[in-house]
């Protein structure tokens, strides 16, 4: 699903109006139309509806959404939030609603009556917003942020840039947000979160032809059909041809993010697995995963040795490895010398980052899966996500690489700067482990996707999916990267299926 900018939006209402054709004020009826399906889906009419509305022609879609949910016997009020002059559509869609007669429009609102039961819709400011928001307006959102009801937001909560960091300290805080035809690029800034809720996709039939002409660096991630079948396996395969990966992490102590990634990797359908490790942890893998080839390193507490690897299709190196010289030279042989996929990760990519000259020996096409802590490392402090972004799509296309940065809305971008976000996953994915499960499950499916930029989509996804399974199986506090483990058998099989 592609995100696009305000200007291309603007230019595909005023494409579809013209060549649909399609009067304005009709698209901005079939707009509120959808928005008032949704409302009618989700909320009966024993709540109350409260409109604010702007003067532009996000407070036009407000009008007509409140004539069309009085239509649906809701109890509706207006309140003007700007005065009674406005865009044409506004001041069509007033008079409408005057002559409707059954809707109470006004210039302001007692907030102390206001209950769990009221809903206040923000028709406020859309993607027209062009400065942050002030003075009165400002306080009135304050006070509907205050009040009891539920929240929900026209295209864009008021207050909040689409395309850019929003500069203000008032900003509508929605529960839901229902967004014209596209995503914003701001949904998918962890620091919005608070303000858009959850946010649905509405279509209003904008031109198709013309969305598809756009041209965006950014996109949210959907499995296709063409997808799951990359994940098929063939009647007469033999393990062979299903791939071998090995795994570089841990060390003497630290086995938990071994076990973690290669169950990740057995269980993403990998053909041979094979793992690096300290001659005194042999017996752990051994019994923890009994399909395992064990490669033995010669050191007994660190990894150090460089085994040769050119059999393997795909290296995950790097979760709790630590830092031994060792390691940081069996790191600069890999990057000087194999030829399959590597995965970055972890301790990784902190010697990345303190040794800058070997930033300079990645192989085109490693995937680095970074969480922010690690990017910064990499890249140097940044404040918001958007900054992150831009710094995330200039590492990439200057090393060539694909980077996974983790978090809320995780981000894979590659060597292109093009940007896809993941919206599978969830709060209860915030423990120790479930970045090593997201190696192992990229390491397994690589081999056969052929393509580090589909590979990383595919895994994040995959990866949240399991995690989204496991909230609903155990809770956002019971559920751990083990239990997400147990879970990828759901995950696959609906990818299968
Ligand atoms: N035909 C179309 O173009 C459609 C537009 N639609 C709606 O139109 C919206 C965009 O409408 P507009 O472009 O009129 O923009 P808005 O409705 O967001 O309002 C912009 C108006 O507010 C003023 N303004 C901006 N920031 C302000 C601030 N901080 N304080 C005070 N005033 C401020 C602007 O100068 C402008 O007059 C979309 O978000 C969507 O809701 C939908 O009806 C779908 C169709
Ligand atoms: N609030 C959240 N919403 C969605 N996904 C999350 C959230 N918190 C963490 N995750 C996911 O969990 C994983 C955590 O990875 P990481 O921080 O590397 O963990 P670790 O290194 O401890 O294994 C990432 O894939 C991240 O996207
Ligand atoms: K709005």
């Amino acid at each position: 699903m592609k995100i696009l900018n305000v200007q291309q939006i603007r230019e595909a209402d005023q494409f579809t109006i013209k060549n649909e054709p399609i009067a304005s004020i009709d698209l901005m009826e079939r707009a509120s139309g959808q928005v008032v399906n949704w409302v009618c889906k989700h909320f009966s009419n024993e709540h109350e509806i409260i409109v604010l509305a702007g003067s532009g022609n996000n407070g036009g879609d407000g009008l007509a959404i409140a004539r069309l949910l009085s239509n649906q016997n809701y109890s509706v009020k207006v309140v003007l939030i700007m005065g009674e002059s406005g865009s044409d559509d506004f001041e069509q869609n007033l008079d409408r609603l005057k002559s409707l007669k059954k809707v109470e429009i006004l210039n302001d609102f007692n907030f102390s009556n206001s209950n769990n039961d009221y809903i206040f819709i923000d028709a406020i400011f859309g993607s027209g917003l062009s400065r942050p928001i002030e003075g009165d307006i400002a306080k009135f959102v304050q006070k509907v942020n205050e009040a009891k009801g539920i929240k929900l937001a026209v295209d864009i909560p008021s207050g909040v840039f689409a395309d850019e960091p929003s500069p203000g300290e008032t900003i509508f805080k929605s529960d839901f947000t229902l967004s014209f035809q596209v995503p914003k690029l701001a949904f998918m800034m962890a620091e919005n979160q608070q303000y858009v809720g959850q946010f649905e996709i509405l279509n209003i039939g904008l031109s198709e032809e013309f969305i598809n002409n756009c041209i965006s660096d950014y996109s949210i991630y959907e499995l296709t059909k063409e997808l799951k079948l990359l994940l098929k396996v063939d009647s007469i395969a033999h393990k062979g041809i299903r791939g071998r990966a090995t795994i570089i992490a841990g060390g003497h102590a630290k086995m938990g993010a071994v076990i973690l990634a290669a169950k990740g990797t057995l269980h993403s359908g990998i053909g041979l697995l094979s793992v690096q490790v300290c001659p005194l942890c042999i017996d752990i893998i051994q019994n923890q995963i009994p399909e395992a080839l064990i490669l033995e390193d010669e050191n007994d507490y660190v990894l150090g040795s460089f085994l040769g690897y050119n059999k393997q299709d795909v290296l995950v190196f790097g979760p709790a490895i630590g830092f031994a010289n060792k390691t940081i030279k069996l790191l600069e042989e890999i990057l000087k010398t194999f030829k399959g996929q590597l995965i970055l990760d972890a301790d990784a990519i902190t010697i990345l980052a303190k040794n800058r000259e070997m930033l300079e020996l990645l192989p085109e096409g490693t995937i680095l899966t970074p969480h922010h802590g690690e990017f910064k490392r990499l890249v140097g402090n940044y404040s918001n996500n958007f900054e992150a972004l831009m710094q995330l799509k200039s590492f990439c296309k200057h090393h060539k690489v694909v980077v996974v940065l983790k978090g809320k809305f995780t981000a894979v971008c590659n060597e292109k700067g093009q940007v896809s976000f993941n919206t599978t996953g969830n709060q209860g994915m915030a423990k120790g482990g479930s970045g090593d499960l997201l190696c192992g499950i990229l390491a397994g499916i690589a081999p056969r996707v052929q393509n580090p930029f589909e590979t990383a989509k595919l895994a994040v996804y995959l990866h949240g999916f399991s995690g989204d399974i496991s909230l609903k199986e155990y809770g956002e506090n019971y559920m751990t990267p083990s239990t997400m483990i147990s879970n990828l058998k759901d995950t696959f099989k609906k990818v299968e299926n």
